[in-house]
């Protein structure tokens, strides 16, 4: 389980979120909402250990994830810019990110057709178009094992047809006890009934409007 305790941040002398509670159980997703600059990305980077808050803490399976050494093996996240090497091809992309996960029965071929990359498999990612090398960034979802995924804006740039994909995957996921944190402004794509909605107001924006 994760467990955020009352985070606090401030950054740039405004308060973007302060004692923010919330508990996370497998097969549960988080849908992490709110106005451009409100603070969602600097919130997945503190649950993600990346940066740490003003105060509070984030616990993994009752522990501080500073303390957790099994945290960041349990973890996949992927930043807005999701690395993707545009010199190598989607295959090449992915015998390398099978060679960091250590998984060598995966098939390249299955998860380049699953992601909608056939046909694409060998011209070097940076003649791509910016949502097929989305396509290359987010098969890391079918190669990791890790039960806690934290996403941010995974959507961004994909057509319809790779959303789609996309929800089938995190359908499993949950189903199969994983848990998930995203940002995303297409909140239909996550399961009603499994998701809980956690929104920064951008406690300074507010007097902005
Ligand atoms: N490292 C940093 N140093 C200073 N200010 C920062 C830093 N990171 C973020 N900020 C500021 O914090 C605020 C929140 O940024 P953040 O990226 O978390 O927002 P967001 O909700 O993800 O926005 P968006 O929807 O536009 O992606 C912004 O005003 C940003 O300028």
């Amino acid at each position: 389980m994760l467990e955020a305790r009352r985070l606090s941040l401030a950054r740039q002398s405004r308060q973007l979120f302060s004692d923010v509670s919330f508990s996370l159980e497998p097969g549960h997703a988080l849908l992490l909402q709110g106005r451009n600059g409100a603070g969602k990305t600097s919130m997945l980077r503190i649950l993600a250990g990346l940066a740490r808050p003003d105060e509070g803490n984030v616990c993994w399976h009752g522990k501080v994830i500073s303390q957790s050494p099994d945290y960041l093996e349990s973890l996949l996240y992927l930043g807005h810019h999701a690395a993707v090497n545009t010199e190598l091809s989607p295959t090449e992309n992915l015998r390398y990110l099978c060679a960091l996960h250590n998984d060598d029965s995966a098939s390249i071929d299955d998860i380049l057709s699953a992601v909608g990359l056939a046909g694409y498999e060998d011209i070097p990612a940076g003649q791509l178009s910016a949502g097929q090398q989305r396509r290359i960034a987010l098969s890391r979802l079918w190669l990791s094992s890790a039960p806690l995924w934290i996403l941010d804006e995974p959507l961004t740039a994909l057509d319809v047809r790779a959303v789609a994909g996309l929800e089938r995957r995190f359908k499993q996921h949950l189903e199969d006890g994983g848990m998930l944190i995203v940002t995303t402004h297409q909140p239909a794509i996550l399961p009603e009934h499994a998701t809980q909605r956690l929104e920064l107001s951008g406690l300074d924006l507010e007097a902005e409007t």
